[in-house]
């Protein structure tokens, strides 16, 4: 059975506009997938949806065999600590009121009486937002600030152990890296990469970067106007056989 299981989806907004046209694929347990397009094909939105902010008009978006799509929050409230989110800006991920360690203490006091934690050990909650930091390589200093006064990079690294403190299954990346400089871009990715391993999870990496995409995934898929036009192992992304809009992007990256 796939971790996660989209099957034929469609959305469409309240203006008329189809974002998403028939979207199929799965995720498998430890996996990282990749979706690239173009800026407005409907990444995010696919996000959005397998997230449950947005619902779907048609298909169905399952985890390990349940049904998750159009419930309530009170129905999703279980599924939520297995499925995280790390988003583009590192600033909407994080309550500006909260400090770092209130900000890193509250999935786990969401969820708590649900998870069992397999690469955690801790015996006070000090000491568990201190691992968490530690996990991200950041200074344990830093739990006693606010989002405002930490770098971007910082504040992002924050998001990433608010998002692994619940030990989930899966982490959807949109854009994690992009509001970054080059060097912080390189740094969070490698962090994730090895988190990745470490704490046994999948990712749905999302991104208009080609080559960070190849670096951090297994398969690709290729959206374009809201379908996935194109999907194949890494290993195939220049093979004679691509989709000629993959190929058009390749050829930007070249
Ligand atoms: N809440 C919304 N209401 C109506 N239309 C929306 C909404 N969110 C997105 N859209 C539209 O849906 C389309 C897809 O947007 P989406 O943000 O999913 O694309 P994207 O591929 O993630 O783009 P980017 O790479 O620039 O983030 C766009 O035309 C956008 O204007």
């Amino acid at each position: 059975m796939r971790l996660l299981d989209i099957r034929n989806i469609h959305k469409t907004y309240d203006s008329g506009e189809e974002v998403l046209r028939n979207v199929n694929f799965g995720i498998d347990s430890k996996e990282c997938l990749g979706l690239i397009g173009e800026s407005g094909c409907g990444k995010s939105t696919l996000a959005r949806c397998i997230l449950g902010i947005e619902p779907i008009d048609q298909g169905a978006i399952s985890y390990k065999g349940t049904a998750l799509h159009n419930k309530s929050d009170r129905l999703l409230k279980p599924y939520r600590k297995n499925i995280q989110a790390v988003l583009q800006n590192p600033a909407s991920g994080l309550n500006p009121k909260l400090k770092v360690k209130e900000s890193l203490i509250d999935p786990f006091q969401q969820f708590g009486d649900q998870i069992e934690m397999k690469h955690f050990s801790y015996t006070s909650e000090g000491e568990f937002i201190s691992q968490l930091l530690e996990m991200v390589e950041l200074p344990k200093n830093l739990a006693d600030r606010y989002p405002h006064e930490l770098s971007g990079g910082q504040k992002q690294r924050v998001t990433i152990a608010r998002a692994v403190s619940t030990e989930p299954s899966l982490i959807i990346l949109d854009e994690p890296a992009s509001s970054l400089d080059v060097l912080s871009q390189a740094s969070v990715l490698a962090l994730m990469a090895e988190l990745r391993e470490r704490l046994d999870m999948s990712y749905l990496f999302i991104s208009h970067d080609l080559s960070a995409v190849q670096e951090m995934c297994q398969r690709i898929m290729v959206m374009k106007e809201g379908e996935i036009v194109d999907s194949f192992k890494k290993e195939q992304l220049f093979s004679e056989s691509r989709h000629p809009y993959t190929k058009e992007l390749i050829s930007l990256f070249e």
